[in-house]
């Protein structure tokens, strides 16, 4: 493992010896950086990642008009990994996830996600899946549950479409908006498994209502295929928006993102996590993307929970870097499993199982992270789930030459020892 300074290039950090943005490899990709954003009034510019300042509407002229390309993801095959390398510790069997109830929110950017709130059999926290673009299902979710009614379907977040007022089934949106067919029916989307039910059998709290066609879980392929709506002569189709793709061609983004009520909430500029928690949104938000997922673990302080880091923050203002100030406390410098965010990447029909249903160049996953442990700790016992790419996230402050981003000396030697000390790879290279 590299130490410190040997792996970081001099001119990486614009802590260390800043050099104009051009003569930097990885900043070739990020050209557009150059633009002096507005940023939202009365917040610190180093809190706010360029798309989400200001707050914007779709399509309208914002920041993020200049950020429209996504970093360049590099290929990855962990079964070609030599066995001698240091493997993360893996749990045996995955835990059993469940979508307990997932709602719409749209977000300050102007983006909509659908926050999926899981309960597990591991332990007693609400991880979290937030999940961007319409063909992401979860399966639990959609799953029948004995004895409810269309009305209990929808409080709980498992319906078609879109929820308004009035509406009476989970399963058929009669106002479904018709749009454009860009983009063919993705073969893999997690309604494939879907069949139509006459409107006799719709039930809402017990009452038959008039609607059709009706979707319910489980049907045959013939059956499927002859729900396939014509287009009409206009280029609009009826076809529910879960069942047109969001495709772009590659497997979606996925982010598993640890909590951090320092960085995400307490403006803390001691490490990037509510940084990469926006780019990781902003990027899945991005007019091409093909959507994706951030799973947000509760395992705060890399798993030693919010009193241990503080401790661990005291001392590191002792002198101590972050792996140190963890073993000086009794833990692991990195504490953290990743067996839950297998389990709904799995549950979210991103698992290897679902993979014979997508095309060759969707199936896996994109992974986008820095830490070599996450990368093969995601994959799950079993390869439960296959990441195909990892897209490095580089610190804005990075890629802006210090213009954007945390920054500060606390930044720099947390960054430093990710790189040193844990093998992080935060270069694009
Ligand atoms: N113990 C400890 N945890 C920290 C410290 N700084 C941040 N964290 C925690 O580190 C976790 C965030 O790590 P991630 O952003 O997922 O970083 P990573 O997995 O190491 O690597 P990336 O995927 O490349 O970002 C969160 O749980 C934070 O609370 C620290 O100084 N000490």
């Amino acid at each position: 493992m590299a130490r410190p300074g040997e792996e970081l290039p001099s001119h990486a950090s614009p802590m260390i010896s800043p050099l104009p943005r051009s003569a930097a490899p990885y900043l070739s990709n990020w050209s557009d950086l150059n633009d002096e954003s507005p940023s939202t009034p009365g917040l610190p510019n180093n809190l706010i990642s360029p798309a989400f300042t200001p707050p914007a509407t779709p399509g309208a002229a914002t920041p993020s008009r200049h950020l429209n390309a996504e970093p360049k993801s590099i290929p990855v095959d962990t079964s070609l990994d030599d066995p001698a390398t240091k493997q993360p510790h893996l749990l045996e069997k995955l835990p059993h996830v469940e979508c307990v109830v997932r709602a719409r929110i749209p977000t300050t950017s102007g983006a909509e996600m659908f926050l999926h709130l899981y309960q597990n059999d591991s332990d007693n926290k609400e991880h979290l899946a937030i999940v961007f673009g319409n063909s992401i299902r979860s399966r639990s979710l959609d799953a029948e549950r004995p004895g409810e009614t269309e009305m209990d379907r929808m409080i709980r977040g498992a319906y078609i479409g879109r929820l308004r007022p009035g509406r009476m089934s989970s399963r058929f949106d009669p106002d479904q908006n018709k749009r454009p067919l860009s983009r063919r029916a993705r073969s893999g989307s997690a309604l494939k498994n879907v069949t139509t039910v006459s409107e006799e059998e719709a039930v809402v709290d017990g009452t038959t209502v008039t609607a059709s066609p009706v979707q319910s879980p489980a049907t045959t392929q013939d059956e499927q295929t002859s729900e396939q709506p014509q287009d009409n002569g206009a280029g609009l189709e009826t076809l529910p928006e879960e069942m047109q793709s969001d495709s772009n061609g590659k497997p979606p983004l996925v982010r598993i993102h640890s909590e951090c009520y320092t960085g995400e909430t307490a403006w803390s500029a001691r490490c990037d996590c509510g940084e990469q928690l926006d780019e990781a949104a902003r990027l899945m938000s991005l007019p091409d993307s093909a959507g994706g997922v951030i799973v947000y673990l509760r395992q705060e302080g890399r798993g030693i929970g919010l009193a241990s880091k503080l401790k661990a923050y005291n001392l590191q203002d002792l002198g101590n870097d972050t792996v140190e100030a963890n073993l000086l406390l009794r833990h692991p410098a990195d504490a953290r499993t990743y067996g839950l965010a297998t389990a709904i990447l799995q549950d979210l029909g991103l698992g290897t199982d679902s993979d014979e249903n997508k095309p060759e160049a969707e199936r896996g996953i994109r992974l986008l992270t820095n830490n070599p442990d996450k990368v093969r700790a995601v994959e799950g016992p079993n390869k439960e789930v296959r990441v195909r790419e990892r897209v490095p996230m580089i610190p804005l402050a990075w890629r802006t030459g210090g213009a954007k981003g945390v920054r500060g000396a606390e930044i720099e030697k947390y960054l430093e020892t990710k790189i040193g000390r844990m093998g992080h790879m935060i270069r694009d290279d």
